[in-house]
């Protein structure tokens, strides 16, 4: 990277009074947004803001219906995803991009056509494998491996590894929406730093993320977006975590309320679940009524417990016990957890069936009203529940999968990193109902990779290389005992 780059202050992107609506929603409301060379710029505003879709903009992959896009202070008239990618503007979307069946190698080589000729896949092997060796050190991606095979950490540290390789095209601007979501506090912390080696060196990032302590201790600048607009810009030491939230216009920067202490433990058993590795004779118990946390580095075994459990509520199996309906928030939203043909409502009442029968039907007006009721509970924000599902932004869907859990009538709720994409004012509603519905009697499983969470729980399982390592009471909870637990040995 030349000094002269490093030191210039010409904007590598401008728009101008962009303005988008998707039918009758107004996704964005005539907005002024610009990058400069060698600054990182942090984008936050709550689910729905409209901040991907200004993205999309800058990526090229949406055009405005009106307003202007200037790069290099160079009015563009026909900008696209070719001319972006020419002028090196790279975007990682939340909704990950890699084909499943194609090897990390092949997938690096769809983003460079020069990879071709003899010997194509051991150049796009060895690109792909020094990126993720140079943000990712101690990773353990081949680039032999199918994406599909992979965990969604894994996905998603191949897709922000493959944005930043440089072959032919220039590489100026990496837009990160949410580039941590699926990623363990280690390998977050690992990519972030990346990152600002990277503007350090004098390109450029976007950094979109409900997190907020990643976006204040990480970005140069912080845009705040709200309904499509907006609403607060300065440089990050401006801002705090509360001027953030008050900014968004979400729930106040309210602290958590006290949770799980003093709840009584009922005797009465929802789970026994002991991990397929696990020769120590050590197994997850959850009584009605318990928040338990699964934590750990991602990909050690929680998600895969979850599924066993998930699968022994249908038919036996081994080492795990199971003694009422079983619902599951998918973290995996996009394989997992969402029917794409199908509206928002049909989408959250399909775990909720036998209620909504009619005689052999489903009654339109029960489903109408399961969804409207927790649209407003939770606030999906959209016009109209009958809209198919992926007209809601990222977070929004996510709301939508766990008003299909909590609508249901399963006693155990597994959750699997759930609260990916889901703005902090929801987060916080959510952990209340959370309580509130295991107040009730309802059991928890709870997989999370924000430590904070854990916070929520009555205990934690603390998960390595597939087995339980420790378990902790809320009180003994600390990130140092998980990390410990996560790389050291078991503490008890
Ligand atoms: N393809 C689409 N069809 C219809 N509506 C859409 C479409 N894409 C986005 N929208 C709507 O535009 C608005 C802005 O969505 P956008 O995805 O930009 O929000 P966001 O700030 O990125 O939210 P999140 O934090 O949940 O990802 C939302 O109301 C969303 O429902």
């Amino acid at each position: 990277m030349t000094e002269t780059r490093a030191g210039s202050s010409a904007d590598i992107i401008r728009l101008g009074s962009a303005a988008k609506h998707f039918g009758a929603v107004r996704a964005l409301d005539g907005v002024d947004f610009s990058v400069r060379s060698g600054e990182c710029v942090g984008l936050v505003g709550h689910n729905g803001a409209g901040k991907s879709t200004l993205m999309h903009m800058v990526a090229g992959t949406l055009l405005p219906d009106s307003g202007q896009i200037a790069v290099r202070g160079g009015m563009e008239q026909n900008y696209s995803v070719p001319r972006a990618q020419k002028l090196g503007i790279r975007c990682v979307f939340q909704e990950l991009s890699l084909c499943p069946n194609l090897s990390v190698a092949e997938n690096t080589r769809i983003n460079h056509p020069s990879l071709r000729g003899f010997g194509w896949r051991r150049k796009a092997a060895d690109l792909i494998t020094a990126k993720l060796d140079e943000i990712f050190p101690g990773h353990t991606i081949s680039a032999a491996d199918i994406a599909g095979d992979l965990s969604i950490g894994r996905r998603q540290m191949v897709e922000v590894a493959r944005a930043f390789t440089v072959t032919h095209d220039p590489l100026e601007l990496v837009i990160l929406d949410e580039p941590t979501s699926s990623l363990d506090a280690h390998t977050a912390g690992q990519l972030l730093a990346f990152v600002r080696r990277f503007v350090a060196s004098g390109r450029s990032c976007i950094l979109i993320s409900h997190l907020l302590g990643e976006v204040l201790g990480n970005a140069d600048r912080i845009v705040v977006m709200r309904d499509g607009k907006i609403v607060a810009a300065a440089a990050a030491d401006a801002f705090d975590r509360d001027k953030l939230v008050t900014a968004m216009g979400g729930a106040e920067a309210r602290k958590q309320a006290e949770i799980a202490a003093g709840r009584p433990e009922t005797v009465v058993l929802r789970v026994k679940a002991r991990p397929a590795r696990q020769e120590d004779g050590k197994e997850l118990v959850a009584y009605a009524g318990q928040i338990i946390g699964l934590a750990g580095l991602a990909g050690h075994g929680q998600t895969d417990l979850l599924l066993a459990i998930f699968s022994a509520a249908s038919r036996a199996r081994p080492g795990v016990e199971v003694t009422a309906p079983v619902a599951l928030v998918a973290g995996d939203r996009q394989s997992d957890g969402i029917f794409p043909q199908w509206s928002i409502a049909e989408n959250i009442g399909i775990r909720s069936l036998a209620r909504l029968r009619n005689g052999l039907l489903i009654s339109p007006q029960r489903e109408a009203e399961l969804a409207w009721f927790w649209q407003k509970k939770i606030g999906i924000r959209t016009p109209d529940m009958n809209n198919n599902i992926f007209s809601l932004s990222g977070g929004n869907q996510q709301k939508a999968l766990f008003a299909r859990a909590l609508g249901s009538d399963a006693q155990i709720v597994l959750m699997d990193d759930p609260m990916r994409g889901v703005d902090i004012g929801t987060k916080l509603e959510v952990y209340d109902l959370v309580r509130e519905e295991a107040s009730h009697g309802r059991t928890f499983l709870w997989y999370t990779t924000e430590t904070e969470e854990l916070d929520n729980c009555d205990h934690i399982y603390v998960f390595k290389n597939g087995r339980i390592v420790a378990n902790l009471r809320r009180d003994e909870l600390t990130e140092e005992k998980i990390i410990q637990s996560s790389f050291g040995c078991g503490l008890r």
